[in-house]
């Protein structure tokens, strides 16, 4: 796929999306959180490319939702499945599916919805989702003590290039070579002319280094899987609770994690740690074999009854001699056992095994009093010390970014399948919450809805009482006050768009004839002025002119067998509600009756809920069915209503009620008037 083919995808998105291993297959499965790893690419973003490409590859011209409310139905059923999500990811993976009028693209999210429904979602899962998140990429990672080295200018433009994270630096001889070796822990020779060149310090002669990135810089593994960890800890907990076969074996994923730090540093090796608390702890270690050392003297000095007889004495003041010279003659042992304290105290302190040496040379064997150490050999300790370490560390990170590089793919498909599990949990609550089925969808024309209970409904959905409703070509809805009407207009509307998802219908079960467009006015507020009415007029102008321009007239030769190209290959479904609002009730049953019989030539599925029933029959010259929602009758001043619209029934006005309530009542004590009231509905 041509990225820049796919809509809203442009020069610049499309160098992002690049970046990625396979932007190809990610847009081809809609795969939102690989997109999201793009540069720059939100989750948003990522899904409503996702969106596109979908549309790309389906040829889905789009425009599904032709009207504000049928666009905020398809939001409300969208809400009622993102809120059903645990992740971001799963909410926007959601936004890819939209109300289609393709059926390849509606078949496949079907596939997708009905294994989803056998999913069980259970509460240990939700739990263990909440801490999946998608993958993110490490930024710039530096390292300060390595570095590379080469005497080509051309590998060293190279080597910057593959490994940004440590410097290179040219040299033209061992002489330069071995100068670095000194100034960082480990040098990585690029040049094969090195090999065998004896240099003090850990220097590596790795020609093919530049093709093996990894390998000078685990920490480009490590410091992904640090960054990761929690999460991938959490999709491995979502595969474990919820049974779901893992791409590699978990706990072999998991051991090499516990052995990995926040920071990327590796954790839990003995010689590491000890290496480190020893570089961390020398100066006070020093500091404390000094003072184990002068406690020692000053005590063995304090018990010391020194005999100088007089012609010693005289000697050493002749030659000048001080108090070190009398120290040595005659506190020498002392003196050694002092040092040797401090010695023993250093390397028990630090562990300091391998360099005991170096160690013991930090206390000089020549006596002075007070003991001090040698700077210059704690200085060289230091040196030693911080160079195993490092070298330590830079061993161990390779060693666990071998094992976890070999993971990497793994740890992604653990953690993508995971928040893939979350969308499918959605949808299998979604259609638990609301006792959905899947409908079916047909290529004939209309809807039919058995047992249809709108959860957009403002009662508790409990409360909701189920609706019988089957509609083909155009009708009139009439019924009582507060009956229904638009809440089975919106019952009728949202059944359609979630059946173009391709996901399952709050009804006991639902056939929709697939259309293109749904068109869905919502009742308007008040009287509108002239500017206004106009404006709706036209509406309802261009979508009849419209359905009419895909429905070519047979006669006019442009259509040959079958079908005409038009009405078949994108059809509609219109609801209207209470258009006589618009303007006043004579004028609009008119309009209404005009829109509906251009809708019906055009065979559409149209569903327009009024009060002006009766005077819309009369004003159409073809026959317009009338279905109606009817009161059952008038309960303690309250409407008892038959939810379910009664097929060809023009169903009795609120008012017509009330008047043959009180024309019944048997106290009609005005004279018929009531009685005669009722005659005029008839
Ligand atoms: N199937 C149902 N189950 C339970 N309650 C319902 C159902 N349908 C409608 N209602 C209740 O009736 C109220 C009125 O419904 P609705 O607005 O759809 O009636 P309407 O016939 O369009 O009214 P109006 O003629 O005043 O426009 C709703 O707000 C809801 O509380």
């Amino acid at each position: 796929m041509e990225l820049e083919s796919v809509p809203g995808v442009g020069a610049k998105t499309a160098a992002a999306l690049r970046e990625l291993d396979d932007p190809e297959a990610a847009l081809r499965d809609g795969d939102v959180a690989s997109l999201a790893r793009a540069p720059g690419i939100s989750e948003g973003r990522a899904a409503r490319i996702a969106r596109g490409a979908i549309r790309a590859e389906h040829d889905d011209p789009g425009g599904f939702t032709a009207t504000k409310r049928a666009r905020e139905i398809h939001e409300d059923a969208l809400s009622l499945l993102t809120e059903r999500t645990v992740t971001d990811y799963a909410a926007k993976r959601l936004e890819t599916i939209y109300p289609s009028g393709v059926r390849s693209r509606i078949e496949e999210v079907r596939a997708f919805a009905e294994s989803a429904m056998t999913r069980e979602p259970d509460a240990a899962v939700l739990d263990a989702l909440s801490a999946v998140e998608p993958l993110s990429e490490p930024g710039d990672v530096r390292v300060r003590d390595r570095c590379l080295a080469t005497r080509d200018a051309e590998r060293y433009a190279d080597a910057q290039a593959a490994i940004p994270e440590v410097s290179v630096e040219v040299v033209d001889d061992a002489r330069q070579l071995a100068e670095l070796a000194r100034s960082y822990s480990t040098v990585v020779a690029l040049d094969e002319a090195f090999a065998g060149v004896d240099i003090e310090g850990d220097v590596r002669v790795e020609p093919n280094a530049l093709e093996e990135p990894e390998s000078v810089v685990p920490e480009r593994v490590l410091t992904f899987f640090a960054r990761n960890r929690d999460r991938i800890r959490a999709a491995a907990e979502v595969h474990r609770v919820a049974d779901l076969d893992a791409p590699c074996d978990l706990d072999t994923l998991l051991s090499a994690l516990d052995q990995l730090d926040e920071d990327g540093s590796v954790s839990g090796d003995e010689e590491l740690d000890r290496l480190t608390t020893a570089v961390d702890d020398l100066d006070a270690a020093v500091s404390t074999a000094e003072s184990v050392a002068n406690d020692h003297l000053r005590e063995a000095i304090e018990e010391q009854d020194v005999t100088i007889e007089g012609t010693d004495l005289l000697s050493l003041v002749e030659r000048g001699a001080g108090v070190d010279s009398l120290l040595q003659r005659e506190l020498a042992d002392e003196y050694a056992a002092a040092v040797e304290k401090a010695r023993d105290h250093l390397v028990d302190a630090l562990a300091l095994r391998d360099m005991e040496v170096t160690a013991r040379r930090a206390f000089p064997d020549e006596p002075a009093y007070p003991v001090e150490h040698s700077e210059d050999v704690v200085a060289r300790l230091r040196e030693e010390l911080t160079a195993a370490r490092d070298q330590r560390a830079t061993r161990r990170k390779r060693e666990l970014a071998d094992d976890l590089a070999e993971m990497r793919e793994d740890a992604a498909s653990l953690v993508d399948a995971a928040l893939e599990l979350d969308v499918e949990l959605a949808i299998a609550r979604f259609a638990d919450d609301f006792d959905c089925v899947m409908p079916d969808l047909t290529e004939s024309e209309g809807v039919a809805i058995e047992g249809g209970r709108s959860p957009l409904l403002d009662v508790p959905f409990e409360a909701v009482e189920p609706v019988d409703y089957d509609v083909e070509g155009v009708t009139v809805l009439s019924g009582v006050n507060s009956g229904g009407k638009t809440s089975t207009l919106d019952l009728v509307a949202l059944v359609t768009t979630l059946a173009h998802m391709g996901l399952p219908v709050p009804a006991e079960a639902a056939r929709v004839g697939r259309i293109s467009e749904l068109h869905y006015h919502a009742k308007t507020q008040g009287t509108l002025d002239a500017g206004a009415f106009e404006a709706t007029l036209r509406e309802f102008g261009d979508l009849v002119a419209d359905v009419d321009h895909r429905n070519p007239d047979p006669d006019d030769g442009a259509a040959t067998d079958g079908p005409a190209a038009g009405t078949d290959d994108r059809p509609v479904m219109v609801l209207v509600d209470e258009l006589e609002s618009i303007t006043e009730p004579g004028a609009s049953a008119k309009i209404m009756a005009g829109i509906l019989e251009a809708l019906g030539e055009r065979q559409a599925t149209a569903i327009f809920v009024s009060h002006l029933a009766r005077d819309i029959r009369e004003a159409a010259e073809t026959e317009i069915s009338i279905d109606g929602i009817e009161a059952k009758g008038l309960e303690d001043g309250e409407l008892r209503v038959e939810r379910s619209p009664v097929k060809g029934k023009l169903a009795r006005s609120t008012p017509e009620l009330i008047v043959e309530k009180l024309a019944d009542d048997g106290t009609d004590d005005s004279d018929g008037f009531y009685s005669d009231l009722l005659g005029k509905f008839e």
